[in-house]
């Protein structure tokens, strides 16, 4: 039987491009988000490393020094984590991958980021993730003995279609690891979490680096999980599967939707 409620940690830490320094940090606060019951732990995107110029310099194998320590991590605490993106070099090219390890430290699945950071808005800003990154090229979903959780990374949020997917899949939370900036972050970024959990009927859940107006790259911050639309709370909550599938009955768009107007469909789930 599927416990119905479970706590869910967002840890919203400063990452700075001292590698040793954010683990270290890493593993005190996945270690105190166990203390207060946490049992599926996300982590944020590591902007800092992951910022294109760095982005080489700090990239990884999976398995590789971080991802070994994320999985000790899980297995220490006893839960799942999501282990924000890190930079992950494979056959000469170089990814931003979410690594998902269990409870026994195993690594369930790579999320590598699907649609690519690729934005122009004049004098805000630019970037241009596919200068240096390739793509993705498959969807990633896991199951606790909570809930099915779809993953995505920052920007992939954007596209209404993969929770979609995820949602046929049967997910209940969706999370996304993210970084967003001061520009479309107090634009977008909560907007998009409850568009995504109000289409879906699916909790959202993000993890960002915390705000430093000293980096390169400043972070919005704003960690956040939605709990379905009734309610927006920031950090700390219980996702409570219960009152969800209370919801998708009370409300049952899953079961209303026109299948033979239109579909999303996955055309193809490639390796990677
Ligand atoms: O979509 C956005 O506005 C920000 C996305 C982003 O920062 C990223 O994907 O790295």
């Amino acid at each position: 039987l599927l416990d119905k409620q479970f706590r869910l940690a967002v840890v919203q830490l400063q990452v700075s491009s001292d590698k040793a320094n954010n683990l270290s940090k890493v593993r005190r606060l996945v270690k105190e988000a166990a203390g207060q019951g946490g049992k599926v732990v996300l982590l944020p995107v590591r902007r800092s490393e992951c910022f294109l110029s760095f982005f080489s310099k700090y990239a990884e194998k999976i398995p590789g020094e971080t991802t070994q320590m994320l999985s000790e991590v899980a297995k220490e605490n006893k839960l799942h984590l999501v282990g924000g993106s890190i930079p992950e070099e494979d056959g000469g090219k170089l990814y931003n991958t979410c690594a998902v390890f269990g409870p026994e430290g195993e690594l369930i699945l790579k999320h590598r980021k699907i649609h690519l950071f690729d934005i122009d808005v004049p004098g805000k800003i630019r970037f241009q993730e596919s200068e240096t990154l390739s793509p993705g090229n498959s969807l990633s979903t896991f199951d606790t003995p909570f809930c099915r959780v779809g993953v995505g990374i920052c920007y992939d949020m954007r596209f209404a279609e993969l929770a979609q997917l995820y949602n046929r899949k049967g997910c209940q939370l969706l999370v996304y690891p993210g970084a967003f900036n001061m520009t479309t972050g107090p634009a977008h970024w909560e907007l998009l979490q409850r568009a995504r959990a109000l289409d879906n009927q699916t909790y959202v859940a993000t993890a960002s680096p915390a705000r430093d107006e000293a980096a390169s790259y400043v972070a919005w911050g704003h960690s956040t999980v939605v709990l379905y639309v009734l309610t927006l709370h920031v950090c700390g909550p219980t996702p409570d599967l219960q009152y969800l599938a209370d919801v998708r009955q009370q409300i049952p768009i899953s079961s209303q939707r026109r299948d033979d107007l239109y579909a999303v469909t996955a055309v193809q789930q490639g390796s990677g």
